[in-house]
């Protein structure tokens, strides 16, 4: 039996065992929070064309440098340009005006845009009484994007800003990394899945499950709900043979049965499918007998510890990178807040994860706090924090207004 590894070392071997997704062509919008399998090379020039940036009025810039209050220059309009006509083409433009409005091309030869607010208009002829730069309120063709240039890398997740880019240079398919599926089971016979059941005495609510759906939906992974079993390692081989036969998951996550009691069968378990344990509780809190293995059809598995904050660290501490690794996503690297209050950590070498709340002060500092309640039974104070407080490793005092790490609870690692 492995021992205890520390939380870096469980992270290593996390990254050493995943591999990257295939990729898969999907329209632009089905991409939506896919992550991209290849770079992005813009098809098109954006903007196409030179075009107004203002409804105004085109000019050529030497033909009103001299233009002050005193001495206003006189222009003639020559023509009109809309947005969607193609450019025009002006024959003699010297010392006249051409009408234009936002996003039409600017007519050949004009060289700046005065807005129509600040010009006067009199019949046929505009008043201008300033001068201006050449340039001025023009969109210069490819000033967006270059044609062949590449604007994303792999590993970019679609945003919806990215869906605009992607649409604006005439990109309607993208290659991305196939989606992670997650098949989960609960375990334990004091569970009880319907709110429409009296709880028996003895007998407690499944929530993991549900969270795990939840989250797991939200970092956009497929997720899988193999169902609830009880202590009994026979029921659960034959419910996760035929869940995974059906639903050929990239990883499977448990919740329970993985720490010192006479029912923690997982590990047992994974023996018999013939598994291979990688590590088998780390040096961490809460969470500590959180498991990973292998399975032989190279399924990666999950035995995430059943309290459920410790469910929600081994998700958001060991599942996510994993999850994000398999996606080809950078890792998340951790920020930095000032503590308010005193922290005691009674173990030097152990990494804590403490449910806490993070705001800006006045000066735009991030400063954080604990919360009430760590244990790791109580869901309650998880819904009150927006942060997971993490207390490396080495330390055992941690001081007002010393620095340490944090990264949000709320974005289930998005990032
Ligand atoms: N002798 C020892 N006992 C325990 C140790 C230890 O090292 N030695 N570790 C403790 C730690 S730390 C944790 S964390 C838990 C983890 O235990 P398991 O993963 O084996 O989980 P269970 O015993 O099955 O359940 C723990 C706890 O969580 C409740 N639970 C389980 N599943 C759910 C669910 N789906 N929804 C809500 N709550 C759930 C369960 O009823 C238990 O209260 O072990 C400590 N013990
Ligand atoms: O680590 Mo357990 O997760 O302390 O409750």
């Amino acid at each position: 039996m492995a021992t205890m590894i520390s939380f870096s070392e469980a992270q290593r071997l996390l990254q050493q065992h995943a591999e990257r997704l295939v990729s898969e062509s999907v329209p632009v919008a089905s991409a939506l929070y896919r992550v991209l399998a290849e770079p992005v090379l813009a098809q098109e020039t954006i903007p196409p064309f030179a075009n107004s940036a203002m409804d105004g009025f085109a000019v050529r810039h030497q033909d009103v440098q001299s233009a002050s209050n005193t001495a206003p220059i006189r222009l003639r309009i020559a023509g009109s340009s809309a947005a969607g006509e193609a450019p025009a083409k002006p024959t003699s433009i010297e010392k006249t005006a051409w009408r234009i409005m936002t996003g039409a091309a600017v007519p050949a030869g004009y060289d700046a845009i005065y807005p129509i607010e600040n010009v006067s208009v009199d019949g046929e002829l505009i008043s201008i009484d300033s001068a201006c730069e050449a340039g001025a309120h023009i969109r210069k063709a490819g000033e967006d994007f270059a044609k062949g240039e590449t604007f994303a890398k792999a590993g970019r997740r679609v945003t919806p800003a990215m869906i605009a880019a992607l649409a604006s240079t005439g990109i309607d398919t993208v290659n991305v990394v196939e989606q992670p599926r997650v098949l989960h089971f609960a375990t334990g016979s004091e569970l009880v899945e319907s709110a429409q059941t009296p709880l028996q005495p003895g007998q407690i609510r499944n929530s993991n499950s549900p969270f795990l759906q939840a989250a797991l939906a939200s970092m956009q992974v497929r997720a899988i709900y193999g169902g609830q079993v009880r202590d009994e390692p026979n029921e659960f081989i034959t419910a996760l043979q035929s869940a995974m036969a059906m639903h050929k998951p990239h990883i499977v996550l448990t919740t329970g049965a993985v720490s010192a009691g006479d029912f923690d069968f997982i590990p047992r378990v994974i023996a018999e499918l013939g598994g291979e344990i990688i590590f088998h509780k780390c040096t961490i809190k809460p969470g500590k007998p959180i498991l990973f293995a292998r399975l032989p059809s190279n399924v990666f598995f999950f035995g995430l510890p059943g309290n459920p904050v410790s469910t929600a660290v081994g998700l958001r501490f060991f599942v996510t990178p994993f999850l994000r690794r398999l996606q080809g996503l950078p890792e998340a690297n951790l920020a930095t807040a000032v503590l308010r209050g005193y922290l005691h950590k009674p173990k030097a070498d152990w990494r804590f994860f403490l449910k806490a709340h993070s705001e800006s002060d006045d000066s735009g500092r991030t400063i954080i706090e604990v919360q009430g309640g760590q244990e790791s039974h109580k869901i309650k104070p998880l819904i009150d924090s927006n942060a997971w407080l993490v207390l490396d490793e080495g330390r055992t005092h941690f001081a007002n207004g010393d620095l340490v790490h944090y990264c949000s609870l709320l974005d289930a690692g998005m990032e």
